[in-house]
């Protein structure tokens, strides 16, 4: 691999001024793809390059990279944009990132599960969060390699050892699922989709994902057989793409733009703005709830007092929540709020799936 820096584009100086965008009126922010050159990594890196909140572009790959920034690096928007390859770069891609976003590793072909991907993307994460704690230790990380729900583990496990775990800028990416969960919903109930929101708990695989379209606004009166519908769609979004596309990977343009709201809503509560709210995949401590009651130790049921305990969302150590963001990463991981029994029953469901999958990434990371 050839380990000279292989490009790097300086783009506006000055503000966009036909975005009427002043450069002055935002801080400068880095933000790192890693995997840049690959089916997610391209269009990730185009819409991150239109993002006005970021100043930098560092686009890291083992290969391709320079041809993905010199393309994007033309684009008159107001980011810098450097391109690096290889093991020996990684370090100047990463260096001063706020945020990271990794989307390195092989994709789903027709019959594979994503715990299918595990034997070769852990490695390959373990790696680039390594690296992530040695040249950037303060930036937020942003998950999409798959299996995300042993993914993110690993990543908390290397960071741990490295002594630089922040569980506050740990996420793992299920955008996708809300922008899926989104999409249909509004189709079935016939509302804007624009105006529509809809939480997606859990984690990113299978029955793991766990839309709460009794949550979904605007409200719509849909029976139960759709939502049923809904769920199951939600739940197989990525098994739809990647038979579609019938060997050739798995969903990427639709992932990218998910990818680029989720690091967008980073780069905005990392700047202060207010009240930005997303589903991730993250350490499932709840601020929000002071008040928890649960089963005494001898199990003997409704035990229930009110005492002021931290409390989590469920008992799993990650969990996809309603996450407000701030300066400082997860500034608030939000509660599940009122289930319906059919989504209470697929909670429960999901449970020893979305542990094991943690497990794995866990033992993995300290083998
Ligand atoms: N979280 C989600 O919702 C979601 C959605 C879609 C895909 N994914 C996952 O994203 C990953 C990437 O998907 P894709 O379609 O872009 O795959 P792809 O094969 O098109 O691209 C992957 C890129 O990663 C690069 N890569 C491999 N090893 C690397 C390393 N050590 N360092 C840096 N880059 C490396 C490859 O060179 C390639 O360019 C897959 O694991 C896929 O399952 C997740
Ligand atoms: O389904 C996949 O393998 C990719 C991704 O996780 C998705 O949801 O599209």
């Amino acid at each position: 691999m050839r380990s000279s820096v292989l490009r790097s584009v300086k783009t506006l100086a000055k503000p966009a001024g036909a975005r009427g965008y002043s450069s002055e009126s935002v801080p400068d922010r880095k933000v790192a793809v890693l995997g840049a050159a690959g089916g997610i990594g391209q269009p990730l890196a185009l819409l991150m390059k239109l993002n006005p909140l970021v100043s930098r572009l560092a686009l890291y790959d083992i290969a391709n990279t320079p041809g993905v920034a010199a393309d994007v690096g033309h684009i008159n928007t107001r980011s810098e944009v450097a391109g690096y390859m290889g093991n020996d770069q990684l370090g100047q891609a990463l260096e001063d990132s706020d945020v990271v976003i990794i989307p390195a590793g092989v994709p789903r072909k027709p019959g594979m599960t994503r715990d299918d991907l595990f034997n070769i993307n852990a490695g390959i994460v373990k790696d680039l969060c390594s690296a992530i704690a040695k040249y950037c230790p303060n930036a937020i990380v942003n998950m999409i390699s798959n299996p995300v729900n042993s993914t993110v583990p690993i990543a908390a496990e290397v960071f741990k050892k490295a002594g630089t775990y922040n569980e506050k800028k740990l996420f793992g990416v299920t955008t996708l699922d809300v922008v899926r969960a989104k999409t249909f919903y509004a189709g079935k109930a016939n509302v804007n989709v624009a105006e529509v929101n809809v939480p997606v708990v859990g984690g990113h695989a299978g029955i793991t994902i766990l839309p709460l379209f009794s949550q979904a606004t605007p409200k719509a009166n849909l029976a139960d057989e759709d939502i049923k519908a809904l769920t199951k769609r939600t739940q197989d979004g990525g098994t739809e793409v990647v038979e579609a596309k019938a060997g050739k990977g798995s969903a990427t343009l639709s992932m990218a733009y998910a990818g680029a709201i989720f690091a967008d809503a980073c780069l905005k509560g990392l700047n202060g703005v207010p009240d930005v709210v997303e589903c991730s995949f993250v350490q499932s401590t709840v601020t929000e709830l002071p008040f928890f009651a649960s089963k005494g130790l001898n199990g003997v049921p409704d035990v229930v007092e009110c005492s002021f305990v931290q409390s989590t969302v469920t008992e799993l150590p990650f969990f996809a929540s309603k996450v407000r963001l701030g300066k400082n990463g997860v500034e608030e991981v939000l509660g599940l709020g009122p289930l319906s029994d059919f989504e209470q029953e697929g909670l429960e469901k999901l449970k020893p799936e979305l542990k094991a999958s943690i497990e794995k990434g866990v033992k993995f990371a300290n083998a």
